[in-house]
Parts: structure tokens; sequence; C-alpha cells
């Protein structure tokens, strides 16, 4: 078999795993070929397909060489959004020696006669020193007096009532310890969890539930935060509905109602979702004149007679950072950098993303989030990886993402995963990621999450 040979069976690889489902037996597939070899990087355009990881890298790379604009926002609207900056406390906390539970304060060894300053509660400011024989009684979260040497739980205290006729104190009566008192038992020091001035979090941590409440601790009515990158979404297609049941060749739009909201996930702001049509002109005006930072296509990638973009791309003075990847399904994704027009401070870029619809989610993961993880100041996602339980056929030349699910530690490949299917997805909790060649079971394979994925591959995203 020549190689173009080769590389076409190889082609017809994802379309067939589709309609068999999973592998009877290991398959003998030729083996994967080195990055330098001709025919098999290369794609039927002739031009020179990027390896996987390094397409994601390059993506990722272009993210983080964007500059990180940042806003300050109410706490109430910087959930789900990027600390732009590290958060230092703006107080000790706590900020009092506190009582940790209710009981008593005691000063000095026992039994300790009760004094009758009556109960020091929370919220209230400082009360007098504590003479050394005395108790008094104080709530959970009370500040401790000063001179306090522990608290005494309620539960672990007796009181023994005073005589009529004594001291003052006498006459409210004695406390006594019914365990061991250590010094300091109870209380809360000033400081303990933080020194004002600590940093509690650095940039880029995700503002989640968590971080409000600690943020509200520590004395923040506001956040810096990163401002959301703008994404528009640009579906490209004659063929495709809106509304009802595919009919005359017509098919719905599977992407349009998905990457909007998947896009939110990743804690962008998705400006529109627009429907272009298999129009050149159409789509390089909305490509030019697009105000957001990042433009996603659907569509048009191939060599077909309607695929514009590659020519839209050409026209605008574009530059093709990556122009096909190795990976199946979605290798004709590309990604490219936009003329900055009359901004020449801004990066804008564009992703395109094949039309087959799991190959648009391969691109997505592929080029869209890295880009936008850099763009919105996160952190590099931290690779995941689990055994898948099963054997997977592998692509001889590229990099395969196959919908799985997680049972029992293991990842289980799903059926349905052919490049225009979105049933096997539709189940999915992590694409794995199959190296040329494919999986044996037991293989350790690093599984990309999606973000509503409660596994323990999900990422963060879902508080946007
Ligand atoms: N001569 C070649 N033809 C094709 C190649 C190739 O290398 N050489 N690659 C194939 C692969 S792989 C893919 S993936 C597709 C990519 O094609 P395009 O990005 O140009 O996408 P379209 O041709 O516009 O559409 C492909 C397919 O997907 C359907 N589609 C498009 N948009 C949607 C949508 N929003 N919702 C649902 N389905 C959609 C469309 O109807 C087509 O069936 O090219 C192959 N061809
Ligand atoms: O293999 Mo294409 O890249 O169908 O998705």
């Amino acid at each position: 078999m020549t190689e173009p040979e080769a590389a076409a069976e190889a082609d017809g690889i994802d379309e067939a795993l589709a309609l068999l489902g999973p592998p009877a037996g290991r398959r003998e597939q030729a083996p994967a070929r080195n990055r330098d070899d001709k025919e098999p990087g290369r794609d039927p355009h002739g031009h020179r397909a990027t390896p996987w990881d390094r397409a994601r890298d390059t993506a990722a790379h272009a993210g983080r060489a964007a500059p990180v604009p940042s806003r300050r926002v109410p706490l109430d609207a910087a959930l789900g959004r990027i600390l732009a900056e590290p958060l230092p406390a703006l107080t000790d906390l706590p900020s009092f020696d506190t009582s940790a539970m209710d009981g008593w304060a005691v000063a000095g060894p026992g039994p300790w006669e009760i004094s009758d300053e009556g109960s020091v509660l929370a919220g209230h400011a400082g009360s007098d020193p504590l003479p050394d024989g005395t108790a008094v009684r104080i709530a959970t979260g009370a500040r401790v007096p000063p001179d306090t040497t522990a608290v005494i739980r309620t539960e672990h205290s007796r009181v023994e009532p005073g005589g009529a006729g004594g001291s003052r104190t006498a006459g409210r009566g004695h406390l006594h310890a019914l365990r061991e008192v250590v010094p300091g038992q109870d209380i809360r020091p000033r400081g303990q969890e933080c020194r004002s001035g600590d940093q509690l979090l650095p940039a880029a941590t995700l503002v989640t539930p968590a971080v409000l409440g600690m943020a509200a601790a520590a004395g923040y009515d506001e956040l810096v935060t990163v401002v959301r990158p703008r994404v528009e979404v640009l579906v490209l297609g004659d063929e495709l509905l809106t509304s009802g049941v595919p009919h005359d060749g017509l098919i719905r739009d599977a992407l349009g109602p998905m990457l909007g909201p998947w896009l939110r996930t990743l804690g962008v702001d998705v400006l529109a979702t627009r429907r272009i049509g298999d129009d050149a002109a159409a789509l390089h005006e909305a490509v030019t004149g697009s105000e957001a930072d990042v433009v996603i296509t659907t569509g048009g990638t191939a060599a077909g007679p309607v695929d514009h973009v590659h020519p839209v791309l050409h026209a605008a003075g574009a530059e093709l950072l990556v122009d096909g990847v190795k990976v199946r399904p979605g290798h004709p994704m590309l990604l490219a950098r936009l003329a900055p027009g009359d901004r020449p401070e801004s990066h804008r870029y564009l992703v395109g993303l094949p039309g087959n619809p799991l190959a648009a989610v391969s691109g997505l993961l592929t080029l869209a989030e890295p880009l936008l993880r850099g763009l919105a100041g996160r952190r590099p996602q931290e690779p995941y990886r689990a055994p898948v339980r099963d054997q997977v056929q592998g692509h001889p030349y590229d990099t395969r993402l196959v919908p799985v699910v997680h049972r029992a530690g293991q990842a289980v490949p799903l059926h349905y995963a052919g490049p225009a299917m979105l049933r096997g997805l539709a189940a999915a909790e992590g694409l794995a990621v199959v190296p040329p060649g494919g999986a044996r079971p037991g293989d350790s394979l690093e599984v990309l999450g999606l973000p509503w994925a409660a596994s323990a591959s999900a990422g963060e995203g879902c508080f946007t």
C-alpha cells in the first residue's frame, strides 16, 4: 500500500468505528509514523497538520501572550470570574482572640469565683481584663476578655451556687472544672488563620462560592477580576435549520445551541451566535467587523466549493497559527491571528471548527479552550489521567479523542463516536486522548474533562 493509500484508509477509521461500536479484537495497525514522515502529516490540501499536543500548546501560548484586562467588581458580581491579582488579607483572622465555645472564660487556677459582669457575647466590644481566680460567662464567637487563661465548655463545668450574705462575687457562686484545663483551650487566638497582608489566594484563582466567603471574611467588598474575553460564534452552512425535524436534505444546526452555553462555562462572554450561511462576503464582513476578541466559526474549514474560511482569512490578512491538526475527529480545525485593523494593540483570534459536530467539539477542546483559558487569565488545566477499561482502536498516525464515562475509576469508551455524531458525547463525562496506534485495557490515558461532568476530571467553570 502506498503512503497516500494508507492515509486514505486511515481517514475512514472514524466512520467505521462509529458504525461498528467496540472492536471485537485488537486489529493490527500500521505503526505510528515519525512526525517527520512526509505523507501522514499532510492533509489532502497539501499542508502540514500540527501534532495534537503541539496544537494545544500553540493555542495556550497565544492566549497567554495577550494582555489580561481587569476590573474591580462587587462581591456579588464576582462569582465565576478569575482573580486578576493575589488576594491579601485586609485584617488578622480572627481579628481578636475569640471564644470557640459557649461556656466560661477563666483566669488563673480554679475553682473560680463567678463574676457579676454578666455574659460576654459575640459582637460586643472589648471587656475589662479578667481578674485572676474569676470566671465570666462567654458565648461562641465573643471576644475573650484580656488575661483569660482558657475557656471551659458549659458541659465541662459545674456551678456551685453562692451562699447568701457573702461578698458580691461569692454571692454568684463558684465554677468548678470537670476536666483538666489546658491554658489556651477553646480560644482561637487573633491571627490564627492569617495575619493582615498574608496572601490568601494567588492570582488566576476561580472565584467560587467559597472564595466569596473567604473574601468577605477577610474584609473585601469588591474583587479585582479579569474581564471575560468576548467571543462571537459564526455558524456557517446553508443546509442548517434552526427548528423542526430535518427534511429535504436540510439538517438541524447542532452547534449553535451547543457552543454558546459551552463557551460560557469556560468563563467567556458570548456576544452573539450568528448564522451566516455559505456566503463568503458575509463571512468576510462578519469576521473583520466583529467586536469580539475571539471569533469562532463552524463549518467551511475543508476544501469544498462553499468552504470559505481559508479564503476569507487570507483576504482578511490573518496569520494561520495552526492549519489542520493530527487529531480525529476534527483534523481540519484551525487557529488564526486576525489582523489588528484599527486596534494595533489588540490580540484577536479566529478558531475555525470543522462542521461535523463531534469534530467541532474536538476543535473546541484542542484550540478554543486553551486559547480562551489564557485570555481569561486562568491557569492551564491540570492534566487528568485514567486507566481505560476497554481496548480502543487508534488512528495509525493521528491522536483520537473518544467520549468516555468514568466507572469504578476507569474510563469507559462510548459508542457513537463518529465525527458527525453527538450521541456518545451527550452521554459522556470526558474525552479520552487515544494516541496513534490505539490503547489496550488498563492503559493510562489523558482525559479531557467536560465542564458539567461531576467527575474527578471535571474542571472549573460552572459558576458562570
Ligand atoms: N476533500 C475533503 N473533504 C473533507 C475533508 C478533507 O480532508 N478533504 N475532511 C472531512 C472532515 S474530516 C471534516 S470534519 C469535514 C469538515 O468540513 P467543514 O469544516 O468544511 O464543514 P462543512 O463541510 O461545512 O460540514 C461538514 C459536515 O458537518 C455538517 N454541519 C456543518 N455545520 C453543522 C452544524 N452547525 N450542525 C450540524 N451539522 C453541521 C454539514 O452538514 C456536513 O455534513 O470535511 C470533510 N470533508
Ligand atoms: O474526521 Mo473530521 O475531522 O470528520 O472530523
